[in-house]
């Protein structure tokens, strides 16, 4: 296609000025403290989706006669004790803040929030066809058009927290969920900051850790466009680019940015990653004096209409099965765990903010 054709399709979308109205709306709702509309009692938990560090995730729906029951919700639990012990408390009300800002087609987003005695609550949409990373290891590896469709996706995604001054700092696939259309959706704010200047806190995943995170140095935005780099290898090699059962061997690698490609990658894709994968932050793509577009503007990406994408008007190459609203059959099964609430709440002043 003619380049300069992409992006006339839809010739009344502002791109600048979304993301500017996005950013002013992001910190004026970041600001509010929710109202409690909802409670515990409010919803039936009808199993786990996932496990995390500090607590679960639960499918759930409203309870009450008069409710849409076959709207499903996913609820991540976190339990206040587990929160204070590992000195989370500042995370967990800071993740709560970032999920009610964010709107943007391809980030979750909080619909309610609650506390009780000994849990706090985050419901989010219930995002049905799971982690990326289940499909990622049954098909082995993605075909590149479905690796662009998703990396496209990530890469708005980037822009707009980006320019809401927010680093993400733990993209992998496992909080990359896809929806029912086969768009994607980004989870589990945990670890998202707002960062101005820099920041230096030694947080991520292993195999996705930018060296200069490793290195602890101090870093911004640059991080993202190293994990951005690393989804990119693994969603097209079914593999990371630093691999060993060892964490320190694995930062080794990073650190001198030495991998290999499979043969089978184009050389559009080759030469992106190796762009993106730099050790060196004055070289690399994402953060030079083009920003972002020098990403959307590389040849792998010729064929992309970043318009479009964002409404949702490229057909998925890729649409897993769906058998319903509350299918489950995406997410793996786990031991249910009872649930145990206080009769006082010990810790009402830590999370009265939330
Ligand atoms: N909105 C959602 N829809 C469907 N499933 C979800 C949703 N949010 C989370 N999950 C599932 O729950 C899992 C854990 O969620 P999340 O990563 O937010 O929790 P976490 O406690 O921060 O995990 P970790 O400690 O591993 O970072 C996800 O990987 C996903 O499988």
């Amino acid at each position: 296609m003619d380049p300069s054709l992409k992006r006339n399709i839809f010739p009344m979308f502002d791109w600048t000025n979304f993301l500017k109205e996005a950013k002013i709306e992001f910190l004026k709702l970041y600001e509010l403290i929710s109202s409690k509309k909802y409670n515990r009692d409010s919803f039936e938990f009808l199993r786990t989706l996932g496990r995390g560090a500090f607590g679960r995730v639960y499918l759930a729906t409203l309870a009450g006669e008069n409710e849409d029951h076959d709207v499903y919700y996913a609820i991540k639990v976190l339990e206040k004790a587990v929160v204070v012990k590992s000195k989370q408390i500042k995370q967990a009300i800071n993740e709560k803040r970032i999920l009610q800002a964010l709107n943007f087609p391809f980030c979750v987003y909080l619909e309610y929030s609650f506390q009780d005695n000994s849990y706090l609550y985050l419901c989010l949409p219930f995002i049905v066809c799971g982690e990326m990373f289940k499909h990622l290891t049954k098909q082995k590896r993605f075909p590149e058009p479905l690796a662009k469709f998703y990396a496209a996706q990530v890469l708005l995604a980037f822009e707009y927290l980006h320019y809401c001054d927010l680093i993400f700092r733990d993209l992998k696939p496992e909080n990359i969920l896809i929806d029912d259309k086969g768009y994607l959706k980004i989870t589990d704010f945990g670890f998202c900051k707002i960062v101005k200047t820099r920041t230096y806190t030694l947080c991520g995943t292993p195999e996705y850790l930018a060296p200069e995170v490793i290195l602890q140095k101090g870093y911004g935005k640059s991080v993202d466009w190293w994990t951005f780099g690393i989804l990119l290898y693994e969603m097209n090699a079914g593999r990371t680019p630093f691999r060993a059962s060892d964490p320190m061997k694995i930062y080794e690698k990073a650190v001198k940015g030495k991998y290999s490609t499979p043969d089978y990658f184009s050389y559009e894709l080759k030469d992106l990653i190796k762009n993106i994968v730099q050790v060196d932050i004055t070289k690399r793509y994402g953060i030079l004096k083009n920003g972002v577009n020098d990403i959307k503007d590389h040849p792998w990406f010729m064929d992309m209409n970043w318009d479009a994408l964002f409404n949702g008007h490229i057909e998925p190459p890729y649409l897993p099965d769906v058998k319903g609203a509350g299918d489950t059959s995406h997410f793996d099964r786990y031991h249910e765990a009872t649930w145990n609430i206080a009769k006082v709440d010990r810790y009402a002043k830590e999370f009265q903010d939330f």
